[in-house]
């Protein structure tokens, strides 16, 4: 069924293949964590389909799902690209320079809530998708709904953490997307829908 669900996706372009089988390669134990092939036909359709030029990502690994945004994105468009560690990005950084859109991404490497507190507070962002440590989802949430422009989305991953979500047992980073479903549940400045595409991931968009 999954191959039949890539087959009728957009399939990966010379790029973003390349940046999946390096990260196979080279990362085989951290390679789970890369976006899914069909989340990255999707994010760049998110992207299109609301003309985002102000995007947010936290957590970018080797740049898969960076790279499928900013490819998506107008030439005058700017992915600000928030990690911790040198050595993933170093990867993305070559995969978007070899794509031609290094310069629509700007990686700050730093903890992410960091680089979203000091971005400037009105609302600016178009779309922004969370990817990082899952116990910091709902402090990301809360420095990025106030920046986003009415309309805006917010696209969070791995919200069934693996079905971890309703186990009534869950401990740990399954309990923290928990809470996370549920802070996004109650939040009334958003509309949301959660999608069981790949690890689940939310859709919220800005009233
Ligand atoms: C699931 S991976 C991101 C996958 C990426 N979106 C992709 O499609 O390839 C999570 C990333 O979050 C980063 N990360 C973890 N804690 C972080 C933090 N506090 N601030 C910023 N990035 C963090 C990790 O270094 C890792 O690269």
């Amino acid at each position: 069924m999954y191959d039949y669900v890539l087959a009728h996706n957009p399939p990966l372009n010379a790029a973003q293949r390349e940046i999946v089988d390096l990260t196979h390669q080279k990362f085989p134990e951290a390679a789970g964590m890369q976006s899914a092939e069909e989340q990255g036909a999707l994010l760049a359709f998110l992207v299109r389909l609301i003309g985002a030029r102000h995007v947010v990502e936290v957590g970018t690994f080797t740049g898969f799902s960076a790279l499928s945004m900013a490819q998506a994105m107008p030439t005058d468009g700017t992915l600000i690209a928030c990690d911790i560690s040198e050595e993933w990005t170093a990867y993305g950084r070559e995969a978007w320079a070899g794509a031609g859109v290094a310069d629509r991404i700007d990686l700050r490497i730093a903890p992410a809530l960091e680089t979203l507190r000091a971005m400037p507070a009105e609302p600016h962002i178009d779309l922004a998708y969370l990817d990082a440590d899952k116990g910091g989802y709902i402090a990301y949430w809360e420095e990025l709904v106030p920046r986003l422009r009415p309309g805006g989305l917010i696209v969070a991953d791995n919200v069934l953490f693996r079905g971890e979500v309703v186990d009534p047992a869950a401990t740990g980073n399954a309990l923290a997307i928990r809470a996370f479903n549920d802070h996004v549940q109650a939040d009334a400045r958003m509309e949301a829908v959660m999608l069981t595409v790949a690890d689940g991931v939310t859709l919220a968009r800005k009233r």
